[in-house]
């Protein structure tokens, strides 16, 4: 059986130059890893309307989807996991840690110091990309 492709919302917070990174929890599949917040589509949901969604219920901020950056599609042992990353601004609430255990704010310079989850990889690469280029 091939294996089943899941599309992922990942949210890339900026605020006062500085990116917001998760760390999933230890319970979690992929503990210690960091990642965009974010999660699951839902069915009948849009990308956008899943990423809104998941960042009240994951850290308890509203916020707005400010545009689509990139997909990046890895293949975990497992899975197939279409992530779709997209730049989010702040607009209230507390960044509550619910579905992880640690929340940072790194300027881009310093992402590539994190363990990072595989498929995260490239929407680092992209970001570091776009300011560079
Ligand atoms: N939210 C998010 N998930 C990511 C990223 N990178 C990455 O590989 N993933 C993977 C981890 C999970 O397998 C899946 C997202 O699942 P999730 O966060 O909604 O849910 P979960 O693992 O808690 O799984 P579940 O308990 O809801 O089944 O995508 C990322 O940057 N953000």
């Amino acid at each position: 059986m091939p294996p089943v492709i899941i599309d992922v919302t990942a949210a890339v917070i900026v605020k006062d130059d500085r990116i917001c990174c998760a760390r999933r929890a230890a319970h979690k599949e992929h503990a210690g890893y960091w990642e965009f917040p974010g999660g699951k589509l839902e069915l009948g949901e849009t990308l956008e309307q899943c990423l809104v969604r998941e960042l009240a219920e994951e850290l308890a901020i509203e916020v707005r989807v400010e545009r689509f950056l990139l997909t990046s599609r890895h293949r975990y042992p497992d899975k197939i996991i279409d992530l779709h990353a997209f730049q989010v601004r702040w607009l209230c609430g507390d960044f509550n840690c619910v579905d992880h255990d640690l929340i940072r704010w790194l300027p881009l310079s310093e992402l590539q110091q994190l363990p990072w989850s595989a498929a995260d990889i490239p929407i680092i690469d992209h970001l570091l990309a776009q300011t560079i280029g």
